[in-house]
């Protein structure tokens, strides 16, 4: 079976990218929305953030879940809180995508993509066979990133700052999908590599 890892800074295009690849009934890992399930009702990095990080858990619906603005404002600015946060959560993330690769495995997959936004960040791209980069001028991404709600040039600056630069993820990319054309030429790019993997 074979590994692409996805990957791309804030803003760059990797869930639409995901998308494509669904489309083109590639099974995708998604590591943030693995985050968001273990910090949701019940998920297994509950206990141990509300240890670490005292009032940032609060009671809802389903049960106990991470109130993730509340974690934000603990971590954002400290970096030393930020990586206290990653220890808890990047094991938890590593062990869902184990599942998630035994299934694909025990199903027969040929290619799966595992779309992980701290990919070089983390090491990750030493396990897949091919790295894709979302990539855009950052003009566009700027402009992207701020429309969101609760966006800042503040939060943004910060962030851009703990991921590794888009030109050396460009650099140590196998494959670049540019997102700031159309999402026409970007759905072409990425049919056109899903083809010649699977010929491979
Ligand atoms: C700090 C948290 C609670 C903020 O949640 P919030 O919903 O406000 O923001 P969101 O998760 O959408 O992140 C916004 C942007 O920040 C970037 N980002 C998130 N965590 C990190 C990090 N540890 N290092 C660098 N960039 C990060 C992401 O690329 C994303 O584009 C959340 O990001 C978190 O729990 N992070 C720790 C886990 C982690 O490292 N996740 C990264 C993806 S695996
Ligand atoms: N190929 C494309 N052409 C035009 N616009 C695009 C393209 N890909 C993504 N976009 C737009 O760019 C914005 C960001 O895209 P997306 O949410 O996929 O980024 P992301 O990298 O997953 O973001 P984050 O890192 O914050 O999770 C969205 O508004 C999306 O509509």
């Amino acid at each position: 079976m074979k590994l692409i890892g996805l990957t791309g800074g804030i803003g760059m295009g990797k869930s639409t990218a995901a998308a494509s690849f669904r489309r083109l009934h590639v099974p995708v890992f998604d590591a943030d929305a693995a985050v968001h399930a273990l910090q949701g009702p019940g998920g297994r990095a509950v206990a141990p953030i509300a240890a670490a990080f005292p009032g940032t858990v609060t009671e809802g619906p389903g049960g106990r879940r991470v109130d993730r603005e509340a974690l934000r404002r603990a971590v954002l600015g400290h970096p030393e809180a930020l990586r206290r946060l990653e220890r808890i959560v990047h094991p938890l993330v590593r062990d869902a995508e184990r599942r998630f690769l035994a299934a694909a495995r025990r199903r027969g997959e040929r290619l799966v993509v595992l779309d992980i936004p701290l990919l070089f960040e983390t090491g990750g791209e030493g396990r897949c066979d091919r790295v894709v980069v979302v990539t855009a001028p950052a003009a566009v991404q700027r402009h992207r990133v701020l429309r969101r709600p609760g966006m800042t040039e503040e939060r943004l600056r910060y962030i851009l700052g703990r991921q590794v630069p888009d030109r050396e993820k460009r650099r140590r990319a196998d494959h670049l999908v540019h997102t700031g054309l159309s999402r026409h030429a970007a759905q072409r790019a990425i049919r056109r590599l899903v083809r010649e993997i699977r010929g491979a």
